[in-house]
């Protein structure tokens, strides 16, 4: 049964878009920068304005508050936004140690300014951070753009775990072929706006 169900989808530069992500999937997106792979995205997460409908099982976009929405279907973006000095104040209901050190991050920095952080240090701690939510499912928006090979694999064992135990789907923008390679089990191009279907496992 599908989680994420895309129908008609219409945002700027980008549409019509029929697509449907099963519990449990990941399905890849990839497509020369500047192909709308963000603008698809943010449409999907209600973050900008488009035409047709987007569900989650059975509630769709626009039966929910926003915030809820966005808690369900969350999008991880290159660099996110801080609101907050510390890292720690960003995650509420704190977190497990294991999922920090899991990510190849010292405990201690959790304690650390978002100022002082690497840009790869900044990105895993935004995916934990969009992880403590609880999405069912996720909208990866190049999630290792910043990351070394071994921080990569690591982010990328970490998210197919998630997948598994929690049966999210994700949506996983990614211009490394070697990535899609690992983690796909559907594949797409954005050219022209359209999506077209490059492969399966
Ligand atoms: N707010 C905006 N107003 C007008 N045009 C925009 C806006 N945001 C994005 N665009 C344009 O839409 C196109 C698609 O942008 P998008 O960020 O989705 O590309 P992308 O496929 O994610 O690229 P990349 O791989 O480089 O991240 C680009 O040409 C961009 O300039």
């Amino acid at each position: 049964m599908p989680c994420l169900r895309i129908q008609q989808l219409v945002t700027r530069h980008v549409g019509p878009i029929e697509l449907a992500i099963g519990a449990g999937e990941c399905v890849c997106i990839e497509g020369s920068s500047g192909s709308g792979k963000t603008l698809l995205l943010r449409a999907i997460a209600d973050l900008d304005p488009h035409r047709g409908e987007v569900r989650l099982d059975d509630a769709s976009c626009t039966s929910l508050p926003a915030p809820a929405w966005r808690r369900a279907v969350a999008l991880l973006v290159a660099e996110s936004q801080w609101w907050s000095e510390r890292i720690r104040d960003h995650f509420e209901h704190g977190i497990d140690a294991a999922w920090i050190e899991r990510l190849g991050l010292p405990v201690a920095a959790m304690d650390w300014e978002v100022a002082r952080c690497s840009t790869g240090e900044r990105q895993r701690f935004a995916l934990l951070r969009t992880l403590m939510q609880a999405p069912s499912v996720l909208l990866l928006d190049e999630p290792t753009g910043n990351l070394d090979q071994d921080s990569t694999r690591r982010v990328e064992a970490l998210l197919d775990d998630y997948r598994r135990q929690r049966q999210a789907a994700l949506l996983w923008v990614s211009h490394d072929a070697g990535q899609i390679g690992r983690v796909a089990q559907r594949r797409y191009h954005l050219d022209g706006g359209k999506l077209q279907e490059s492969g399966r496992r």
